[in-house]
């Protein structure tokens, strides 16, 4: 069976370390280049904890492309680069599989036109932990009954975005079953702001951030009598891995922007 070259974009993040030892241990992957803002022309192997990997390593990524027979572009790096490594991507005709967070509405409408324009797949999955998808879906099923939720995301003090990628996805899964309703009372003040939250469509998202944490969400829903409370936790970054190739091996197959893994877990 021919191997899947696949380009890693922040390789040695929390999440890029544990995407190349899944990508190091797929029998049918190869990993054929990283690309890293430091080590431009290097190999891998040349920061610690990457012994024998002797991948090349760009810090520039349409020279990357061009120098490399990519299939699939991992994308784990920042919101600020994050958009311009996957539009890149797809010019290049390099299938993109992003787990980097931040994306706006605007973002993804002009992915999902150029993967269309290009006739490639891309996956976009603000979160790859099989658990968290089922958190989501259960939230959006329990979103059908209950018109009051609070989303309680929690992470590492390290996060750059706030609310969580998750977060959003999930208030987005409940906006598409539920009536829009501005939640609380009506003439509620927040005496220091911020202490609602922020607010998607009348939902409130609360961001905790403390050392110590890795993912979790809690999504909370209330009616009169009664709360139901669901919740996930990530306790490591492995937890995320097999969505990781569950979305690169959807990315190889389809040939339009697909936003969110529930869209694939039936
Ligand atoms: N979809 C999912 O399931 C998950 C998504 N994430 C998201 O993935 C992203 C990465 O998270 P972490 O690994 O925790 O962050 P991290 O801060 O540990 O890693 C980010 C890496 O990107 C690198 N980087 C920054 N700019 C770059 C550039 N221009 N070129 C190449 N590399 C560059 C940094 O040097 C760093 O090594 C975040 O957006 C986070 O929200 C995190 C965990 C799970
Ligand atoms: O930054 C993280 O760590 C995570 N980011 C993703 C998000 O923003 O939802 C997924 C997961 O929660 C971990």
């Amino acid at each position: 069976m021919e191997k899947v070259n696949i380009v890693i974009a922040g390789p040695r993040g929390r999440m890029g370390r544990e995407a190349v030892k899944l990508v190091h241990e797929t029998e049918n992957y190869h990993l054929a280049a990283v690309v890293d803002r430091k080590n431009d022309g290097g190999l891998l192997s040349d920061f610690d904890g990457f012994l024998g990997l002797d991948v090349p390593v760009y810090s520039n990524i349409e020279e990357c492309f061009q120098k490399t027979d990519a299939n699939i572009l991992i994308d784990l790096t920042t919101p600020a680069v994050g958009m311009f490594h996957t539009k890149t991507a797809l010019t290049y005709g390099v299938r993109p599989v992003v787990g980097t967070t931040g994306f706006t509405k605007e973002d993804l409408k002009e992915l999902e036109n150029l993967c269309k324009e290009k006739g490639l797949g891309c996956v976009i999955a603000p979160n790859f932990a099989v658990g968290a998808i089922l958190m989501m879906k259960f939230a959006q099923l329990a979103g059908k009954y209950f018109d009051d939720v609070e989303i309680i995301e929690l992470h590492h003090d390290q996060k750059l975005d706030a609310p969580s990628g998750t977060a959003v996805k999930t208030a987005e899964l409940i906006a598409e079953v539920r009536e829009s309703k501005q939640q609380g009372h009506p003439q509620e003040e927040e005496v220091i702001p911020g202490a609602r939250g922020a607010n998607y469509d009348g939902m409130h998202i609360h961001s905790v951030r403390l050392p110590g944490l890795i993912a979790h969400q809690q999504v909370m829903f209330g009616s009169a009598g009664q709360t139901l409370t669901i919740r996930h936790d990530s306790y490591n970054r492995a937890s995320f891995m097999s969505g990781v190739k569950l979305a690169v091996d959807t990315a190889l197959k389809v040939d339009t922007l697909v936003y969110g893994l529930e869209n694939i877990i039936e």
